[in-house]
């Protein structure tokens, strides 16, 4: 487990940009969304003015632009926690203070359907990245006021609409292709509502360094009931991270994060 000892890597970088994520201070709000894809960072840009590409660097992905008056960043953090872990802590240092996932992520329980969005209340953390960072009962928590924000700019977006909005526990794994059905049953029995895996890392990362931090998805599946869209990328889920994202914005606004 990590702890004050760990070696220093505060130097790391090229001058001040940052090694992984090529952003140097000054170059990025305080507040950032983060998608997972790279490709889900000009989909941020679409609601935003005077956007600007200001790094791409392997799986990280950085725009930013202007909504409703504050500056917003979007940084893709790549897939799971271990590249999740490097980009927070890279954004910490550049300057951002809060940080809010617009993910996609299946569903474990009767009733999630594509396009649904997924408040995160909290990740069990079935990963190996946070395990390097703290015992393994600290809890991984978003941040309380961004929470019931992203609960309430959801409900409003989706009004009127045929998708829902649930809020609850979500699982974070690190094995896309070993997830059995045993432990999805497993999941689905304790209630957990849905699965993705970046949310662990960035909840303790930003526990640890101060920092506040939450989570939006879109549900692309439903694991439990056998829903799948990964044959295709379906209009559901892509509304559902359009809401997303302009639920997030809305936070980072109401919230001035
Ligand atoms: O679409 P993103 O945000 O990447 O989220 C989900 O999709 C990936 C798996 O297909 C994982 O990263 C999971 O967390
Ligand atoms: O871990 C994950 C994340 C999204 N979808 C899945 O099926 N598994």
């Amino acid at each position: 487990m990590s702890t004050a000892s760990s070696v220093d890597k505060s130097a790391v970088g090229l001058g001040e940009r940052q090694f992984h994520i090529g952003i140097a201070p000054g170059e990025v709000s305080t507040v950032a969304l983060l998608p997972g894809d790279p490709f889900r960072v000009p989909l941020v840009a679409e609601f935003l003015t005077d956007v600007k590409e200001v790094a791409h660097n392997r799986e990280h992905k950085t725009m930013t632009g202007m909504y409703k008056g504050r500056m917003i960043t979007a940084t893709s953090t790549g897939m799971g926690c271990p590249s999740t872990a490097i980009a927070v802590e890279e954004l910490i240092r550049v300057g951002v203070t809060s940080f809010i996932r617009v993910g996609s992520s299946a569903g474990l329980q009767a009733g999630v359907k594509p396009g649904d969005l997924l408040v995160s209340e909290g990740a069990l953390r079935n990963d190996g990245t946070t395990a390097a960072y703290a015992h393994h009962g600290f809890p991984a928590v978003p941040d309380l006021r961004i929470t019931l924000e992203l609960a309430e700019a959801a409900r409003e977006l989706t009004a009127g609409t045929t998708a829902s909005v649930h809020s609850g526990i979500n699982a974070s794994d690190d094995a896309f292709y070993a997830e059995t059905p045993e432990w999805i049953a497993e999941l689905n029995q304790l209630g957990v509502l849905n699965v993705e895996m970046e949310s662990a890392a960035l909840y303790v990362v930003a526990r640890l360094r101060g920092v506040r931090a939450g989570m939006i998805c879109s549900t692309s599946s439903n694991l439990f009931d056998g829903t799948s869209l990964y044959d295709g990328v379906d209009t559901a889920l892509k509304d559902g991270w359009m809401r997303s994202i302009e639920a997030a914005l809305e936070v980072a606004v109401r919230l001035e994060l």
